[in-house]
């Protein structure tokens, strides 16, 4: 399947994010963060809690503004991006359908979204309101909205955070399949190395706040090989990288 994203990378170049806080008190968060996500390549950025991970991706979302740097959204990005964060934020009057339709450009309004329910185990909960459904639920709902809007480039902010573990992994599955029907531009927020490693073409990891980039770890392996016994090689070898990061 051909990606899509256009031929541009996902290219980000902070110089440098400062928080101030009202007392006059300064954070450092970001500092010469530098990577590039080529087109159509699944990335996460790996990182210790409280490094910077989510005001970098709050930077690539146009939500902050203040920083110095520059970043680049792949071709079609500005118009054409979606978001998915640990809180599935759904409208609580509305239903499934109308929760995807409503986040929908004008061009996709009336398109079919059977397959998109269905890949996502979403069939029969369509016409539910968001709180009657599970947790795990509320975030497929989430993950079909993104996908639904048929982006340029993909944003996850630990998007199963907080879940129990079967659940987290049904939905890594299930981000996979409708992730490679339509292979996105994307890149997820996340401190779990085995998620990564399960989920991603290339991990960037990055050091403590303010957070930059310690280095970069490819996963060449098509993802239906990373059984249990590659997938504790792959960390092996991640470890031997970067030893003590993860
Ligand atoms: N609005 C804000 N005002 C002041 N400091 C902030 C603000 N937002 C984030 N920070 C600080 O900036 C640093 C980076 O925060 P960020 O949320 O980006 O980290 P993170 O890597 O996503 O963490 P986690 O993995 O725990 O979610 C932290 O020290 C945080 O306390």
């Amino acid at each position: 399947m051909q990606p899509v994203g256009g031929v541009v990378p996902l290219r980000v170049d902070i110089a440098e994010k400062t928080f101030r806080s009202a007392q006059g008190v300064s954070i450092k968060a970001l500092q010469d963060l530098s990577f590039e996500v080529r087109q159509g390549e699944f990335a996460c950025l790996l990182g210790p809690s409280g490094c910077g991970k989510t005001t970098t991706l709050r930077i690539l979302l146009g939500l902050d503004k203040d920083f110095s740097g520059s970043f680049q959204l792949p071709e079609g990005g500005s118009d054409r991006i979606a978001a998915v964060f640990q809180e599935p934020v759904l409208l609580p009057w509305r239903t499934v359908e109308q929760n995807v339709r409503l986040a929908l450009p004008k061009s996709l309004r009336t398109k079919k979204l059977d397959g998109l329910f269905d890949t996502l185990g979403l069939a029969g909960m369509r016409s539910l309101y968001p709180a009657e459904l599970s947790l795990g639920l509320a975030r497929r709902a989430a993950l079909a909205r993104a996908f639904a809007t048929e982006p340029a480039v993909l944003f996850l902010d630990e998007p199963f955070a907080s879940l129990d573990e079967r659940t987290a992994e049904r939905l890594r599955h299930l981000l996979l399949t409708v992730w490679s029907a339509r292979p996105t531009t994307a890149l997820m927020v996340t401190h779990n190395l085995r998620e990564a490693l399960m989920l991603s073409d290339r991990i960037i990891v990055l050091a403590q706040r303010p957070a930059h980039v310690l280095g970069m770890f490819d996963v060449k392996l098509p993802r239906h090989y990373r059984n249990p016994q590659v997938m504790s090689d792959l960390l092996r070898s991640f470890q031997q990288k970067f030893p003590g990061v993860a």
